[in-house]
This record gives C-alpha cells, structure tokens and sequence, in this order.
C-alpha cells in the first residue's frame, strides 16, 4: 500500500466507525418501526381495512421534508422513506401491483417508485389488462401513464378510465429519458428501430438527424422492443435504462428523446377512496349538451369557488356525433367546503359526470 493510499484509509476510519455505529442505531429504530406498523397492520386486519394508505404515506414524508435541514435534498428524504414505508407496509401484507410490463418498462419503473420495491410486480400485456387485474382483485392497485409532456395524453388509459368502476388513488410524475439500444452497442448490420409509438414519437427529431437510414417499428412497449434488439442483430430499440439492464443491451446514444424535460404522470387505480391530505387533487370526466357556450358555463362554478382548474383535456365521446368528454383536474379534494360546493354546482349542469377520484398530489 502506498503512503497517499495509507493517510487516506487512516482518515476515513474513524468515520466509517461513526457511519457503522449510526447504521446500528438506524437499523435498531427501523426495526422499532417496522414492528409499530406490525401493530397497525393487526388492527386494520381486525376491521379488514386496506394497509396501503396513500394519503398518511403522503403525509409521513411531506411532514419529513419540511422539518429536513439538509444536506439531504427533499427527493432523497422521499425516496428514503418510500422504501421504509413500502418494508414496512410489506410486513402488515405484501401488495400486489399490477403495470404494463413486459419487466424494464416506465410503468414498472413507477410502480417501484410510487410502492417501493417491496411489493408483488404483476406485469400485464396490455392497459386493458392492468385495469382487469386490479378489478378482478388480481392485483390491489395498478399504474397506468394519463399523459407525456411531450405527446399527450395517453387515449387508452382516458378511456378505460372512463368506463371502470375503480378509482385514482394517487399519481406520480416520472423523468422520461430515452436511450437508442442494441446488442453490441454499434450500428452496424441494424435496419430497424424498434420501439412504442409514444417513444419513436419523442425521439423522431433525433432520430430524422442521426440515424434516418433506421426503419422505424412500433411495437407494445420499450421493453418489448428491447428483449426483441437482445435477440435480433438487424434491431434496434429505444428504451430506458431498466430495460437496458433487463435484457443486457448496450447503448449506442443516451438521452435521445427530443425535450430533454421529457416526463410522464402516471396514476395509480384501485378501490381505495383516499380521505383528504390539505395538498390534493381531484379528476373529473364530464359532458356538456352540444350549445354554444356550454362548457364555458359549465366551469363557471370552479371560478365562482375559487377552485382552480390544474387540467382539461377533451375525448371524443366514441358515439359517432361529435361530442366530447372533458377530462378535468382540479386543485383539492372532493370533500373539501369549496371543492364540494363546486363540484355540487358543476354536477348539476353537467349531461355526464363522473368523479375519478380525490388523492394525495405527487411530492
Ligand atoms: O399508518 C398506517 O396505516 C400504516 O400502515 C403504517 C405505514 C407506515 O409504514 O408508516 C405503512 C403503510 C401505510 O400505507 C401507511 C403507513
């Protein structure tokens, strides 16, 4: 061992010392509170109540955030105590959460981000199909993208939204960053690029500048696309680094997509109604009749409330006639004064009304 190497390991002894006797004493306190949510869980099992509690996860690290003095940044104190909380809810009953899979994509990314990683995954092939897992009891709660910053909303989940009997329950905000995969990490002897519509679609710039030669296929998902380039020397795909790992891709080019802001809001659905949190958000799908100046009055009781409108997006109705459903956000939750009288007003005026559900936003 050389002398630099020496004086460095005698100076990080003593504090590797502090750090190994400050994890005992972390590890002694988590232990305290995983047997603390082992006694909520025999409580709840007696009243045979749901374990996961979005709002009071919500509130346990919003309350940490503000009392933080740092050099922990807000998103590690979250990211922390998502995972504490998710062993700790896994000791009251492991829950089973079901997302598009196949495993690697961006809904099972969030999925492990909103729950932690100490739940059952159930990957489905289809949004259909993760809306049936969580209605049939298969799966608790399920993840599903609502929209991108870059390409929208995502259609499908809006519509199934619509019809299903479950709720939204939370939602969460994730980074989306594309990369261009293949099995050696070159080009070379590669004709086609694979990935889901919304992708090759957030890439399309990049991909028209750097590798317009590349035949362009959608297919179900990133993933998909990327266990297909694993097998395949003529393909390519885009996709994230969970996928990249899964399937033991290399990269050719990082961060390909076209706005390097690039973020999709996911929303977690089951049939759990959370209570109010003080920091919440309700969804709304609503119909207007077809008469000049309807949907106009139709928001008017938001103004009126002062209740403040966060999103509106409009669905064709899928009846032939050119109606539409608006799929609406608003600041708070249902059972709040102001929220409810709105909501009441609103109701009224509305040909079709249906409340999606009241949850916690995202930290
Ligand atoms: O407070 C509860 O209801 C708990 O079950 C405890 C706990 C936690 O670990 O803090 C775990 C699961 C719930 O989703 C919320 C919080």
């Amino acid at each position: 061992m050389n002398s630099k190497v020496s004086s460095e390991e005698q100076r990080l002894a003593p504090i590797r010392d502090k750090i190994d006797a400050l994890d005992a004493q972390i590890l002694e306190l988590l232990t305290q509170r995983a047997q603390a949510a082992q006694e909520v869980g025999h409580i709840k099992g007696g009243f045979a109540s749901p374990v996961f509690r979005p709002e009071r996860e919500r509130q346990v690290i919003a309350k940490l955030q503000e009392t933080n003095q740092g050099p922990l940044l807000p998103d590690g104190i979250a990211a922390i105590w998502r995972e504490v909380m998710s062993a700790c809810r896994a000791l009251e009953a492991r829950q089973t959460i079901a997302y598009l899979g196949p495993i690697g994509t961006f809904s099972e990314q969030a999925a492990q981000t909103y729950f932690g990683h100490s739940i059952a995954g159930l990957p489905c092939n289809s949004l259909d199909e993760v809306f049936r897992a969580v209605e049939k009891g298969a799966a608790q709660f399920g993840v599903v993208p609502v929209e991108n910053s870059s390409e929208g909303a995502v259609s499908r989940t809006l519509d199934l939204l619509l019809d299903s009997t479950m709720r939204i329950s939370g939602e969460l905000v994730l980074p989306i960053h594309h990369h261009l995969l293949t099995a050696t990490g070159e080009l070379n002897g590669v004709t086609t690029v694979c990935a889901h519509a919304q992708a090759l679609a957030q890439c399309q710039q990049w991909l028209s500048e750097h590798a317009p030669h590349l035949k362009r296929q959608a297919v179900s998902s990133n993933a998909e696309a990327a266990r297909m380039a694993a097998g395949d020397p003529s393909l390519a795909a885009i996709a994230g680094i969970p996928a990249q790992v899964a399937y033991g891709l290399q990269v050719v080019a990082s961060q390909i997509q076209d706005d390097p802001h690039n973020r999709t809001r996911f929303v977690v659905i089951g049939h759990y109604a959370c209570q109010s949190t003080g920091q919440d958000q309700t969804s709304l799908v609503l119909s207007v009749d077809n008469q000049p100046g309807a949907v106009h009055r139709l928001l008017e009781p938001l103004a009126k409330h002062g209740v403040s409108m966060n999103r509106f997006e409009s669905r064709p109705a899928r009846k032939g006639t050119w109606e539409y459903h608006f799929y609406i956000d608003v600041a708070g939750h249902a059972e709040d004064a102001k929220v409810s009288k709105a909501l009441n007003e609103l109701k009224a005026m509305a040909a079709f009304y249906k409340n999606l559900g009241s949850y916690p936003h995202s930290v």
